[in-house]
């Protein structure tokens, strides 16, 4: 596991110790056996869209600091979907990301697409208040896991009927893939904050042709979309250059009609 990334996990075991005080998993159980979640599915989602674009909801992050600090998740949401995008990602971390599990809840009520809940998911714990939110998919970080730890939380998951994002950041992370259908390449080094889209062209030699690919982090231009459709990615997951502009749901769409044009 690298630096940043452990850090992330330790403060986030803490966090989840706290919060299992403040409502216990017996509570959440009880709260979703009266839950209905509207379906909303992510792979069908990037399946049926031409963009394919997951337009994330990040207000900072440990490599940039502040990007959009008064961020209101309500209109950007509503924004990114009029302008096309497929799907939504949003943050849910406050400490490092300046997210809470309330933008989940509003991406949500504001939205008709699915909504990918971004958390470090270290507890099963998670997996559960993931669904209690009413998102439509978690995130699953191989680096952040053990193999063990990712059968348990995707088994929970797939009972809960909650897709999961499976991402990898190396060849040998590809062990933890077992039915996994949606995969995610992680473009960012997480030691050094680099982004090189390289990644994704990398580890598409190794990366099951059933599954769906996601390529992530560090995606800033249409020609990258196009180039990364080419090698078989189908999903593309940007936050930062969206976020970082006063208008990120006009920037989509701007990002968009110059997609187009590279078709
Ligand atoms: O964004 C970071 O600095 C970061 C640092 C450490 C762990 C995760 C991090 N980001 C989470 C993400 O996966 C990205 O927010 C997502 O892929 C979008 O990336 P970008 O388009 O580069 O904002």
């Amino acid at each position: 596991m690298k630096d940043v990334l452990e850090e992330i996990v330790a403060h986030k075991r803490i966090e989840v110790e706290e919060q299992k005080k403040r409502r216990p998993i017996n509570e959440i159980c009880r709260l979703l056996e009266k839950k209905t979640v509207e379906a909303r599915s992510l792979k069908s989602a990037l399946e049926n869209s031409d963009s394919g674009i997951i337009a994330e909801f990040k207000r900072r992050s440990p490599s940039k600091g502040w990007i959009n600090a008064c961020a209101d998740v309500k209109p950007i949401a509503q924004s990114y979907e009029v302008n096309g995008a497929a799907a939504l990602s949003v943050l849910s971390d406050e400490h490092f990301f300046g997210g809470t599990a309330h933008d989940v809840e509003t991406a949500l009520s504001a939205t008709h697409i699915p909504v990918l809940r971004k958390e470090f998911i270290v507890d099963e714990y998670q997996v559960y208040e993931t669904k209690l939110l009413g998102a439509n998919a978690i995130l699953l970080i191989a680096a952040a896991i053990s193999k063990e730890e990712c059968r348990r939380f995707t088994k929970i998951a797939e009972e809960l009927q909650l897709e999961v994002l499976l991402e990898l950041h190396d060849e040998k992370e590809t062990e933890y893939i077992t039915s996994h259908s949606l995969i995610g390449i992680n473009n960012r080094n997480l030691g050094t904050f680099a982004t090189h889209v390289e990644k994704s062209f990398q580890m598409a030699r190794v990366l099951p042709k059933e599954a769906l690919w996601i390529s992530e982090s560090g995606i800033s231009s249409p020609t990258m979309v196009s180039t990364l459709r080419e090698a078989g990615y189908r999903g593309f997951l940007i936050g930062e250059n969206f976020m970082k502009t006063a208008d990120p749901g006009a920037s989509l769409g701007v990002f968009l009609s110059e997609l187009k044009e590279d078709f």
